[in-house]
């Protein structure tokens, strides 16, 4: 049976991670331990951002219309261009976005000790916890996350013990949205690449097909003073694409280059996709690779769903042979590469690149 990502996460977690979330209900004050500068996130937050600028208009990533006769084409030309992009008529029905989102909202409102039972293991991938990639920085981040790979079951019970079936039912509901969708979404950017049929299905039967996602609930509460914290460090994504759906609070923007930090303003109805380190692989380069981050807000709770979609951890990727130009990476096994991007985080890329 094929290896699964989560296992992958596992076997190459080389920074165990035993910080626990900051509770939140109980801090008057920004403390010590959140209080970022310019140094702690590599430099890259030093750029401005274009909203907070008075009077700066940015153009922004589209939303498109999965069902528009010109999708593959705004699909492929968002991809390029942005690395990201937002999603109508994707075929997710409302309902079931809103029942996640509120059971989101109400295991992040269990007192602190009682989200505590369900922390994550050290070296584990399911569970209550900071960002994964908290350890390479030197400051914590305004935020905690509640991450299901596989079965939420285990980790339910703990959080509550009578009550546990009906958060594992919306979430397994949820996943298999996601995951129809996000096969859909990359057979779209296949085409957009110009891969024709019979190898888009070469592909779909070599890992495609196989591919799954984990699902990551993401709260960051009202911050008591926002312009010194950071919601979620820069960072790009690893797997192949990732679907966030957000609440109605601002927080998420993109590092365009030339131009600052870009925000991604919740759209009704919309989902955001973004390309990950995978598929800019796949797409030798042409698919943007672009850093994300998240900012707090005073006065409003921000509640995201990220579902990140990959293939098995022992499907070989390289850049897809068709394409324009040399290849620019090497093959690498997904399992590998999730190695190099836990112990080298950014730079991950670079040891892969020809
Ligand atoms: O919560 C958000 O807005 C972004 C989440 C994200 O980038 C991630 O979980 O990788
Ligand atoms: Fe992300």
């Amino acid at each position: 049976m094929a290896t699964s990502i989560s296992n992958a996460y596992e076997d190459t977690n080389i920074h165990p991670n035993n910080t626990i979330p900051l509770d939140f209900g109980s801090v008057l004050q920004l403390p010590e331990s959140h209080v970022w500068t310019d140094d702690d996130d590599s430099g890259i937050g030093r750029r401005t951002c274009l909203a907070r600028q008075p009077g700066a208009v940015a153009a922004s990533p589209p939303v498109i219309d999965l069902r528009a006769p010109d999708a593959m084409w705004l699909v492929g030309d968002a991809c390029r261009r942005w690395g990201v992009f937002q999603v109508t008529n994707h075929g997710v029905p409302h309902d079931l976005v809103e029942d996640v989102e509120e059971h989101a909202r109400r295991l992040f409102k269990l007192p602190n000790d009682q989200k505590l039972k369900a922390l994550r293991a050290p070296n584990g991938v399911t569970g209550y916890g900071v960002p994964r990639f908290s350890p390479f920085f030197p400051k914590l981040m305004w935020h905690e996350g509640f991450t299901i790979a596989g079965s939420a079951m285990e980790h339910a019970k703990l959080l509550w013990p009578h009550h546990y079936e009906e958060f594992c039912d919306a979430m397994d509901k949820y996943k298999q949205k996601m995951k129809s969708l996000a096969y859909n979404i990359l057979l779209v950017m296949l085409k957009a690449l110009g891969v024709d049929e019979e190898d888009r299905e070469k592909l779909s039967s070599s890992f495609l097909c196989q591919s799954d996602g984990a699902l990551q609930l993401n709260s960051y509460p009202c911050c008591p003073n926002p312009s010194q914290a950071i919601g979620l460090a820069p960072h790009t994504d690893s797997l192949l694409i990732t679907i966030l759906h957000q609440n109605d609070t601002n927080g998420l923007q993109i590092m365009q280059e030339g131009v600052g930090w870009v925000p991604i303003r919740p759209t009704p109805g919309a989902l955001v996709v973004n390309i990950g380190n995978l598929m800019h692989i796949l797409s030798n380069g042409a698919f943007h690779n672009m850093y994300h981050r998240v900012v707090p807000n005073e006065t409003s709770h921000r509640f995201t769903i990220g579902y990140f979609y990959g293939p098995p951890a022992d499907s070989v990727l390289a850049p897809l042979p068709k394409l324009p130009g040399p290849p620019r990476f090497r093959a690498v096994t997904v399992k590998e590469y999730i190695g190099l991007k836990n112990k080298h985080l950014e730079k991950g890329l670079s040891f892969i690149q020809l």
